[in-house]
C-alpha cells in the first residue's frame, strides 16, 4: 500500500545545495517545510547501489534511521546514449577531484572527449527521489528528462551538468533557462510530480 505523506517537515538528505534548491521550491508548493542533512551534521552515506532508485534509498534510509523524521533523498545523474548511459550513476564521481572537490568544467569536456565522435547527441537526466519513513517503510519514483547534449556547453544558471543539456522542444540549455522553465520540466519535476500524485493528499 501506498503511504501518504501528511507531516508537514521532513529532512531533505542531500549535500548538494544545487539539488536542495530545487527541491525544497518543489515541496514548498504543498506547503511542505525543510530540515537539511548539513543543519543535522548528518553523514554522507557512500552510494554502493548501481541504479538511481537504489543509492536514493540508501540515502533517505540513512537519514530517516539517524535522524527519527521521514526523510527525501535525490539520486540523480547525466547520461549520454552515444556512451551507453554514462555517466549515469557515477555523473557525481566523474566531477571529483583528487582533492575531493567538484570540477564540473572538468566533467563536462570529459563527457565531450569521450562522445564527439559519434554522430549520436542525445542525452537524458535521470532522478530517483525516495520517501523514507524512520520504520523503515519506502517510496520511490523516478522521473527523467530528455534532449541532446551540446557544445561548447552554455549558460550559468542551474548546477552540475546543466550548460551541456538541451531539453527536446527547447533552444536554451538548463543553465541559460529561467530556473521555473527547468522546473517546469526537468527530471526533478517529472519525479516530484509522480510522488505528488502518490503520497501528497490533495486538499
Ligand atoms: O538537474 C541537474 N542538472 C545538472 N546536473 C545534475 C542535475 N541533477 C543531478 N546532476 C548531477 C550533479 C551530480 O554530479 C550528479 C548527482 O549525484 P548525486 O550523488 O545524486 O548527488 P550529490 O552527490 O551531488 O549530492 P547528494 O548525494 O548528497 O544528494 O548529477
Ligand atoms: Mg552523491
Amino acid at each position: 500500500m501506498t503511504r501518504a505523506l501528511t507531516e508537514k517537515r521532513l529532512v531533505l538528505a542531500t549535500h548538494n545545495a544545487g539539488k536542495a534548491r530545487e527541491v525544497a521550491a518543489l515541496l514548498a508548493e504543498h506547503a511542505i517545510e525543510v530540515i537539511t542533512a548539513g543543519s543535522l551534521g548528518l553523514p554522507v552515506p557512500e552510494e554502493t547501489e548501481n541504479t538511481f532508485v537504489g543509492n536514493a534509498t540508501i540515502k533517505a534510509l540513512a537519514a530517516a534511521r539517524a535522524s527519527n523524521t521521514v526523510s527525501l533523498a535525490d539520486d540523480s545523474g547525466f547520461s549520454v546514449a552515444a556512451l551507453d548511459g554514462a555517466p549515469g550513476v557515477y555523473t557525481a564521481d566523474w566531477a571529483e577531484q583528487p582533492d575531493g572537490t567538484r570540477d564540473y568544467a572538468a566533467a563536462m569536456a570529459k563527457v565531450e572527449r569521450l562522445a564527439r565522435h559519434s554522430p549520436d547527441r542525445k542525452a537524458w537526466f535521470s532522478c530517483a527521489l525516495v520517501l523514507a519513513w524512520p520504520d523503515g517503510h519506502v517510496e520511490s519514483f523516478l522521473g527523467e528528462s530528455h534532449g541532446v547534449w551540446v557544445w561548447p556547453a552554455r549558460g550559468e544558471k542551474g548546477f552540475g551538468y546543466d550548460p551541456m543539456f538541451v531539453p527536446d522542444g527547447e533552444t536554451q540549455s538548463f543553465a541559460e533557462m529561467d530556473p521555473a522553465r527547468k522546473h517546469a520540466i526537468s527530471h526533478r519535476a517529472a519525479a516530484f510530480r509522480l510522488l505528488s500524485e502518490a503520497c501528497l493528499p490533495r486538499r
